[in-house]
């Protein structure tokens, strides 16, 4: 099944607790206004009996939940009729390395293979105050309820679903507290409420591989991966890669609409060269991981701004908003780009030439970025890598034809609709 799971992470009060001090001060300034979502992609995804792999010299901490899985299409859904959308609920584990930032996204704590065991669903009727447990080894060691989440599920699917359509199957998990029990090699977790199938999971140095990953592709993307797009935004450039998750609902095509959304101010284009992983990769090195590519296409990874929050920046609301991210649908064998990074990019609005660089300007190349997150994370084949853009940033507007080029790899046209527009053109 083709499905996405979101997760939010501070959406328990013993979180926003603990943190409290902390999200007053610099990097965040103020706590979050809106949920604070997540993507656990496919190379997480595990079911109840499987054993996951935990990584060697860090500590993993389990992360009992509760899953709510969607059961259908779900867009721009009201929390009062959001119940009407719920498929079901599962038990789910969201685990994770240590939380020491909620400032950038946490790929490299939350994203590791196996890191989201989901159980089998079953329906309930009451779930405000669920009762989560996990036992270890037989033990309990935690107890927690939904009572204690600031955002319930029918909050949760109203708020996202505002921005990104859901789709029947597609998986949020409700949050966790603060406090999280740490797992070990040797370990049986078991994750258990009232109403619902266990989940349990048995933890070691080594697990099988995942053979038939059931989730959407992943398609990650680099923030300020072009130093002179990270001078323009007032940044550094990055010592490590700013890896983040778009979400499939922002796909979209060549020649189609991307929606601005009404009553912002700042929506930009940011042409970017797309890699297309080609053969399962993990533990590559930067030396073999053009082998690993099936080729490149490009992307438009547009943002809004006016949405950006210091959690998980930049947060789905600002990079996974439906038809946000226009991405070629041809992609050109990586036999016909003998240099990935030599190419021009440009992007042009209404004819006029308003972004170029080229890909030799990457802070992080192509290879790197492969053996980087094949450390930790399975590459399939169908999984991409927006790499990134340079500097040239513009607002656009409805009406606006915004066409990104690549030299060698092709040309991508959309133009940008207003909200209305687009409702209009739904009906
Ligand atoms: O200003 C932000 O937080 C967004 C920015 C995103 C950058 C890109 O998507 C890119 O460089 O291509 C960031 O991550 O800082
Ligand atoms: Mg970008």
């Amino acid at each position: 099944m083709k499905r996405s799971v979101f997760a939010v992470a501070l959406n328990h009060r013993s979180q926003t607790e603990a943190w409290h001090d902390r999200f007053h001060q610099s990097p965040y300034q103020t706590p979050p206004k809106t949920p604070v979502w997540f993507i656990k992609p496919r190379n997480t995804h595990r079911r109840d009996g499987d054993t996951i792999a935990l990584p060697s010299r860090q500590q993993t901490f389990s992360g009992g939940t509760l899953a709510v899985i969607i059961g259908q299409t779900a867009r721009k859904v009201a929390a009062a009729d959001a119940a009407a959308f719920i498929q079901g609920y599962a038990l789910a584990n969201d685990l994770s390395l240590a939380e020491e930032s909620f400032y950038r996204p946490a790929i490299k704590a939350k994203c590791r293979d196996g890191f989201c065991p989901i159980g089998e669903p079953a329906p309930l009727k009451d779930i405000s105050a669920l009762e989560i447990i996990t036992e270890v080894n037989g033990v309990g060691k935690q107890r927690w309820s939904t009572a204690d989440l600031h955002r319930n599920a029918a909050e949760l699917i109203a708020a996202l679903s505002d921005f990104a359509t859901l789709q029947a199957g597609d998986v949020i998990l409700l949050g966790t507290p603060q406090q999280r029990i740490e797992v070990n090699p040797g370990d049986e977790v078991v994750i258990r409420a009232a109403g619902l199938p266990p989940l349990h999971n048995h933890f070691s140095t080594q697990a099988e591989a995942q053979t038939q990953p059931e989730g959407h592709a992943t398609l990650f993307a680099l923030g300020l991966n072009y130093a002179d797009h990270a001078a323009e935004l007032e940044f550094k450039a990055p010592e490590e890669p700013l890896v983040f998750i778009k979400a499939p609902n922002s796909l979209t095509g060549d020649h189609c609409v991307s929606v601005r959304p009404d009553n912002v101010d700042y929506m930009h284009y940011e042409a970017e060269l797309v890699v297309v992983i080609g053969k399962t990769a993990r533990n590559v090195s930067r030396g073999q991981a053009l082998e690993y590519v099936e080729g490149y296409t490009l992307c438009n990874d547009y943002a809004v701004r006016d949405y950006l929050e210091n959690y998980y920046r930049p947060n789905l609301r600002v990079k996974s908003r439906d038809t946000l991210t226009p991405l070629l649908p041809a992609v050109v064998p990586r036999s016909a780009i003998p240099d990935a990074q030599n190419l021009q990019l440009k992007t042009f609005i209404n004819g006029e030439l308003r972004q170029s660089g080229n890909t030799r300007d990457m802070v992080f190349d192509v290879p790197f970025l492969i053996a980087y997150l094949s450390e930790f994370m399975t590459l399939q084949p169908g999984d991409m890598i927006a790499t990134g853009t340079p500097k040239g940033l513009a607002d656009v507007n409805p009406g606006d034809e915004v066409v990104v080029e690549i030299e060698g790899v092709g040309r991508l046209t959309n133009r940008i609709v207003s909200e209305q527009q687009f409702e209009e053109s739904l009906k």
